[in-house]
């Protein structure tokens, strides 16, 4: 189906991200609904970005051939022309992943990515990075979109409206919403192209409320009531790793204590923490776990490419996930399309009974000017108290940065509810400073 829409220049910034291979393939399945004149590679480690390359230039000759294709380390020829920045930076990477999620286990408390104590020294290292990277681009556009991916998207996207206020063309996304959609879909056994969903908290910290098609059949009590008598699984069970079909049962266990709505798989950091220590090894977290799955594999599938010219006996990768919702929203910024998302906004009264200036995550449209999120109204005392919480370890998290405040960062871990103690927030912090002197600073 040709439709003659306007094409567009892209970069992708973290280029050597597993995800990026399964990117392309989106976009090739998209080529019509988001055209491409060009796509840049961009990652400052050209090693592991050249993992891939020899496959993402191949599949892109196969089935893009009238796409300009660079790959580059070089900042200025990544942002220097762009219509849009997909960015999905793994700041420090990996060896940084793995400090995050195990240095707090020493203590007992949470190793996660982006929640707890590795969320605070993860959002403290994107920070730095993602405002270079913003100072960068506005040196060339103010028109360029920047859709960011990079983690923890709840840190990412506060500090940079606090550091970038005027800034209107930065919109952050996760795919968790639409990634458990897409379970409710096949739970539920409808299209999930068909389904909408109603939402509130923060990201990472939140509540579905509602569930319905575009035919107007609710399938929310439906759907509770199965999650209190059966193990959630995600859509795709058979490929996901132990760690995330744990995640997903443990959702079914929230449900036991709070059946009122349905919870996003990463509320249970914060009521579960003990248990979730107690089943964590502190010599093999999920970055060794998504290394020796996820990175494994799709390196494999790469390797392949290297050497060949054609396509032939190599899968080409997609994912109904990641790179499909990523396309999908600059597709919908593009055309003006005002398709639904669950979007990341300024609270600004969404939610009247909390802080206006806190970035939420509700149901909401997209398009030309960005995201805008649907009225939720007020929230009940729980769900306030929880986020309250959420938001002041979130702002003070921030503010440390921008400050370089040790008395901030340690305020934030205190409140942060996987750790409370001041003298584990501490001694955390104190771990974390240790490791991270190329990325961040506190007086
Ligand atoms: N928001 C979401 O829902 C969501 C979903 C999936 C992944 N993510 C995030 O996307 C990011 C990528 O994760 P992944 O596992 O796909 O990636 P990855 O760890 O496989 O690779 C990340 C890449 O980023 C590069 N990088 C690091 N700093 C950079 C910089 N300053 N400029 C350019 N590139 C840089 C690294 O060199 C690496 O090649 C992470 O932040 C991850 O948490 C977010
Ligand atoms: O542990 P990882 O690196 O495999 O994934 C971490 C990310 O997990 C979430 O995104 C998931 C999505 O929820 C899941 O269903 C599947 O589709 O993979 C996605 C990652 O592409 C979460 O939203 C991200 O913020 C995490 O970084
Ligand atoms: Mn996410």
């Amino acid at each position: 189906m040709t439709m003659n829409r306007k094409k567009h220049t892209i970069t992708i910034a973290g280029a050597g991200s597993a995800r990026v291979p399964a990117l392309v393939g989106n976009l090739i399945e998209m080529k019509e609904r988001f055209p491409l004149t060009k796509i840049i590679f961009y990652d400052i480690d050209n090693e592991r970005m050249g993992k891939m390359q020899a496959y993402d230039e191949l599949v892109l000759k196969t089935y893009y051939p009238e796409a300009e294709v660079v790959f580059t380390t070089d900042m200025d020829v990544a942002y220097c022309h762009t219509d849009f920045v997909f960015c999905q930076m793994r700041v420090g990477k990996g060896e940084m992943r793995s400090y995050d999620e195990k240095m707090p286990l020493k203590y007992g408390l949470v190793g996660q990515e982006t929640c707890g104590p590795g969320g605070f020294s993860y959002g403290m290292r994107s920070l730095g990075a993602m405002k270079e990277m913003v100072e960068k681009v506005r040196s060339y556009s103010k028109d360029t979109w920047i859709l960011n991916y990079t983690n923890p998207a709840a840190i990412v996207a506060l500090g940079l409206d606090r550091l970038f206020p005027d800034d209107k063309r930065i919109l952050n996304l996760c795919d968790q919403p639409f990634s458990l959609m897409k379970s409710f879909a096949k739970i539920l056994e409808v299209p999930q192209e068909t389904l909408r969903a109603r939402y509130f908290g923060l990201n990472h910290f939140g509540w579905f409320t509602d569930l319905f098609d575009t035919a107007g059949n609710n399938y929310f009590d439906q759907l509770r009531d199965y999650l209190k008598n059966h193990d959630f699984k995600p859509f795709n069970a058979e490929q996901r790793s132990k760690s995330w079909l744990d995640t997903y049962v443990r959702v079914n266990k929230y449900m036991q204590y709070f059946d009122e709505y349905i919870p996003t798989t990463y509320l249970q950091y914060y009521f579960f923490p003990d248990e979730i220590v107690q089943e964590s090894n502190p010599h093999y977290t999920r970055v060794d776990e998504a290394r020796d799955s996820r990175e494994k594999e799709v390196f494999e599938v790469c390797g392949q490419a290297v050497g060949r010219d054609t396509m032939d006996g190599i899968t080409m990768l997609t994912n109904g996930v990641f790179g499909k919702l990523m396309v999908e929203v600059a597709e919908s910024i593009a055309y003006d399309l005002h398709n639904e998302f669950i979007v990341l906004v300024k609270n600004n009264g969404i939610i009247p009974n909390f802080e206006k200036d806190a970035i939420v995550e509700v149901a909401g449209t997209i398009g030309k000017n960005g995201a805008e999120g649907y009225y939720f109204g007020n929230i009940d005392m729980f769900y306030k108290g929880l986020m309250e919480n959420q938001y002041a370890y979130e702002s003070l998290t921030v503010d440390a940065f921008i400050e370089q405040d040790y008395k901030k960062a340690l305020e934030a871990l205190t409140l942060n509810r996987t750790v409370i103690d001041p003298e584990k927030a501490k001694a955390i912090l104190d771990d974390f400073q240790s490791v991270s002197k190329d990325y961040w600073v506190l007086k």
